[in-house]
């Protein structure tokens, strides 16, 4: 602390405090974030994982690492200083006035840059959101306080970290699947959301409306002045399948919106892009290394192609694929079934507009992904993403007080009601318990394809925490 001088204390955030500070060598401000290091050796050598993996995430659009050091049961983190704030009281400033679309296309632009070199570093964000992301001085988007699923790798922290706020919150991770690179897809989804409409897009007055809404994709239209481009992109991130959204590097590359995304990126950073646009194995293996093999799984076609084909013999084995068939753990008959209305029940295409239920075989072919063109023969087996709720879950929160979610979850880390997020309207929105997608939008399907699964980058949590056997568990404990 000896080399820095305290102005103020910025923020007060669940691991500790963040501290704007002075620089006595350089004079430059910076901010300290002061995190209190846990009692166990193992849960220390998490903890400072954090500044490890800050520490090698170098890109313009990323927060950049200054110093780190230890001291009176505190680790420090010295980084760069975002004089814009974050992204969320930006939004929140704008009251009801909408950001010019040029901005909305720099920014995200931005976000998909930064979130890019973490991807290419196989590193998983898993807490993007705006109050994470923050601006510089000059208008630039810098990703902050990630890697902290590396620190919190505890089995309750795991939990923590990857229900994080639910507003962000993809479908798989609500189904207690593995958090994968199309789980940041998703939480990037709900800022630019956020940015068209000044609100988050998935918000409601209960848990298990909120979790429906996500589980179904199910957000109000955006605005009509909005370009295209954006209507789909929204779209496309908002796949409830992970497999059907598009991957960081497809948005980035494929088409128009990736042309529109572009002509917003700086010079500095399309020379960053080009530079970082290979993923570079030794960097990768010493990340993956520096957090304990606690990264991530292979398959990315950012790889050498010999090295695709080493780990294709050496990890098939590991490599966790999406179960073929209907999730186990949260589809479970519901033993209090009248939780789930029929409505609720059904499953929704937005793709075509029809709603149809689960089990009617005759309508299998009707919830095929709108890029699936294979004949249905070809597609016998392949998964068909339930868009039923996880019910599991469902009955967990049902039975749980929602103060013990608010804990477990850690979805607002005040006394407020957890479900009413800064952007929230009181009492949900118009998209309660209805499928509201931007039915009126023209589609052109040539544009924005992801790739098949092969190709598209995909890799996931390497062990992943049951979290809701932990959650089920914690409610039973509760039980007087
Ligand atoms: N690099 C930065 N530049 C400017 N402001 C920052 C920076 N990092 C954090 N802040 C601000 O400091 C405050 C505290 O941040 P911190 O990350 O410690 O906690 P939090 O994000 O509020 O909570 P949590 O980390 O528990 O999610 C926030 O208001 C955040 O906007």
């Amino acid at each position: 602390m000896d080399g820095y001088s305290v102005h103020n204390v910025i923020g007060e955030g669940s691991f500790g405090r963040a501290l704007l500070v002075q620089s006595r060598t350089n004079q430059e401000t910076y901010v300290l974030k002061e995190i209190r290091l846990p009692k166990t050796q193992s849960k220390t050598e998490n903890t400072r994982r954090e500044a490890v993996l800050l520490s090698r995430m170098k890109h313009p659009n990323i927060v950049a690492f200054k110093d780190s050091f230890e001291g009176g049961g505190h680790l420090y983190i010295v980084m760069e200083f975002c004089v814009g704030g974050d992204l969320l009281q930006r939004i929140q400033q704008q009251k009801n006035k909408q950001f010019p679309k040029d901005t909305i296309l720099k920014w995200f632009a931005q976000m998909c840059s930064g979130t890019k070199h973490i991807h290419d570093k196989r590193v998983l964000h898993r807490d993007l959101k705006s109050k994470n992301i923050f601006l510089t001085d000059n208008g630039t988007i810098k990703l902050g306080d990630f890697g902290s699923a590396c620190v919190l790798n505890s089995a309750r922290g795991y939990a923590h970290t990857y229900v994080g706020t639910p507003y962000y919150v993809s479908p798989e991770i609500w189904d207690n699947q593995p958090y994968n690179n199309k789980s940041d897809v998703w939480s990037l989804g709900c800022v630019l959301y956020e940015l068209c409409v000044l609100r988050h897009p998935f918000q409601a007055p209960s848990w298990k409306s909120l979790i429906m809404k996500v589980c179904r994709g199910s957000y109000p239209p955006l605005p009509q002045h909005l370009p295209y481009e954006l209507q789909y992109l929204i779209k496309q991130m908002f796949k409830t399948n992970p497999r059907d959204r598009p991957s960081i590097h497809t948005i980035l590359t494929s088409h128009r919106v990736a042309r529109l995304l572009q002509s917003h990126l700086a010079k500095q950073e399309l020379q960053q892009e080009r530079r970082t646009g290979r993923w570079r194995i030794e960097e990768g293996e010493k990340v993956a290394s520096m957090l304990g093999q606690k990264t991530l799984m292979t398959a990315s076609t950012m790889e050498d192609p010999g090295l695709e084909s080493h780990e294709a013999t050496c990890e098939s084995s590991k490599r966790k694929h999406w179960a073929p068939g209907p999730s186990n753990t949260a589809l479970r008959v519901l033993a209090n079934a009248d939780l789930l209305s029929s409505g609720s029940m059904a499953t929704t295409h937005p793709d075509d507009s029809t709603e149809v239920t689960q089990e009617d075989p005759t309508e299998k072919t009707r919830g095929r992904s709108q890029w699936d063109r294979r004949p249905p023969e070809e597609t016998t087996g392949r998964r068909q993403w339930d868009r039923r709720p996880p019910e599991r879950l469902l009955s967990i929160l049902q039975k749980a007080q929602l103060s013990t979610a608010f804990r477990t979850f850690s979805i607002h880390r005040h006394d407020e009601d957890p479900l009413v997020g800064p952007l929230s309207q009181r009492g949900g929105d118009n998209t309660d318990g209805q499928m509201e997608v931007a039915e009126d939008i023209a589609v052109d399907e040539d544009r924005l394809e992801p790739r098949s699964d092969d190709e598209d980058t995909d890799f996931e949590e390497d062990s992943p925490c049951d979290w809701m056997t932990e959650l089920e568990q914690m409610s039973v404990d509760q039980v007087p």
